[in-house]
């Protein structure tokens, strides 16, 4: 049976989802798919990976909603004069494990009715949460692991990204109880031999 499709999500918007989503793709020659792109058409979140992986087996599948303005999906959409319709957000056919990029965090409006943590359900997805050490991260980790525990989706794990903070990192899994996959680490340097060597950070 093929495995559930990974949702990478974080706890908000610029946390590292795509950069991680490139380490992950690389590490397991996963296909990758960002079904809601909102903004920098010219220089996706689906191009960003493509230029940083090396593997030819990862497929890359092309979004269901490419909007042109970089906000909130839901706005972004009403800019562009549609509606974003989530029932017909399906996951692409593949033999491969898919890794699905969320946009933004988990409560980000889709519409007006349902959102980012709506549509993992729907998709019958695992979620890999990313989490950044910065003053308010655990309150903010902590309430996407409430959320999700309260919709009964399945978590694979925490990983963090950055700046270690082994207090803060300690205090949300033994909170949580969910698993510390790892940390990256401030890479100087992001190109494909850095996010394949990266690999090495993550237990998957
Ligand atoms: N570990 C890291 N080391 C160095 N730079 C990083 C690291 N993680 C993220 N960045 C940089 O931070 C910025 C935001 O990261 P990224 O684009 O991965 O965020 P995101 O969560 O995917 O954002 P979005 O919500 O727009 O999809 C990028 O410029 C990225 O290169
Ligand atoms: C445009 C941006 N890069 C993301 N794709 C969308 C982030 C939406 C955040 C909405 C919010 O939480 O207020
Ligand atoms: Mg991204």
């Amino acid at each position: 049976m093929q495995n559930k499709p990974l949702f990478v999500t974080g706890i908000g918007t610029d946390i590292g989802k795509t950069l991680i989503s490139a380490i992950l793709v690389e590490k397991l020659k996963c296909d990758y798919w960002k079904p809601v792109q909102a903004g920098e058409l010219d220089n996706s979140d689906t191009m960003k990976v493509q230029r940083l992986i090396s593997n030819i087996r990862s497929v890359f599948h092309p979004e269901a909603y490419r909007l042109t303005q970089p906000y909130s999906p839901h706005k972004a959409a009403a800019l562009d004069g549609i509606t974003i319709e989530e029932k017909t957000i399906i996951a692409p056919k593949t033999d491969n494990t898919l890794l699905i990029e969320g946009a933004g965090g988990l409560m980000v409006p889709l519409n007006n009715h349902a959102l980012v943590i709506d549509l993992i359900k729907q998709l019958n997805a695992e979620v890999i949460l990313v989490s950044q050490n910065y003053l308010g991260s655990i309150n903010h980790t902590l309430l996407s692991i409430e959320a999700l525990k309260q919709r009964g989706i399945p978590v694979k794990g925490i990983i963090f990204n950055g700046e270690e903070n082994s207090s803060t990192e300690d205090y949300i899994t033994n909170y949580t109880q969910v698993a510390h996959l790892g940390r990256i680490p401030n890479l100087s340097i992001i190109d494909k031999n850095t996010i394949a060597d990266a690999g090495k950070y993550i237990s998957l």
